[in-house]
């Protein structure tokens, strides 16, 4: 199963108090042309936290404690009755520096009642907005078709609100 990880930053506007998500549009690889947050597969040695930080860096400059990470969600996502990945979601209002495009990825803050679900993975629209809410979340998502994930069909999805993720299934926070 791969091991995976998605950051939310998440800021305040000053001048009319907007809520606002830094969402990236992926350029290259799974999920090519769609928004999601910074994020990718985690490296040998590396913990959840420090994964999502160092994609958040890597794909838009912005620097983010590992420690400062608030745990948001556990989704596992299946494709023809198979684990295929396992993604670790933070979020944050702690971070440093101006997001910055990279190859990977354009950066833009959107308003958090404006997140363009159209155009993101179809899964995202059923746990995305209680993330940016504040909730926790542990879901599964089925998806059928064959490789790649990103072509496959999104089937069903069971999903447990509020729940404590204090220590991940694999006992990484
Ligand atoms: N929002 C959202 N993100 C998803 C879904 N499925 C899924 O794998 N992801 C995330 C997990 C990872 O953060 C990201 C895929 O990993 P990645 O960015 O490293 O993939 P890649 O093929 O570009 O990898 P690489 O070669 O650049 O390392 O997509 C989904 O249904 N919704």
């Amino acid at each position: 199963m791969i091991e995976a990880t998605l950051c939310f930053p998440l800021r305040n506007r000053s001048d009319d108090g907007t809520d606002e998500v830094l969402l990236i549009e992926k350029r290259r690889g799974l999920g090519e042309g769609w928004y999601n947050g910074p994020g990718g597969k985690r490296e040998t040695g590396e913990t959840f936290r420090e994964c999502a930080a160092r994609e958040t860096r890597e794909e838009v400059g912005l620097e983010v404690e590992p420690a400062a990470l608030e745990k948001a969600g556990e989704l596992t996502f299946l494709l023809d009755g198979e684990g295929h990945t396992n993604c670790h979601v933070y979020r944050t209002r702690s971070f440093t520096g101006e997001p910055t495009a990279s190859d990977e990825a354009r950066p833009e803050w959107v308003s958090v009642d404006e997140v363009p679900y159209d155009q993101m993975w179809d899964d995202d629209s059923r746990w995305l907005p209680g993330v940016l809410e504040g909730r926790t979340v542990r879901g599964e998502f089925r998806f059928a078709g064959g490789e790649p994930l990103d072509e496959a069909a999104f089937v069903d999805h069971d999903l447990e609100w509020d729940v404590s993720l204090e220590s991940g299934r694999d006992g990484s926070p």
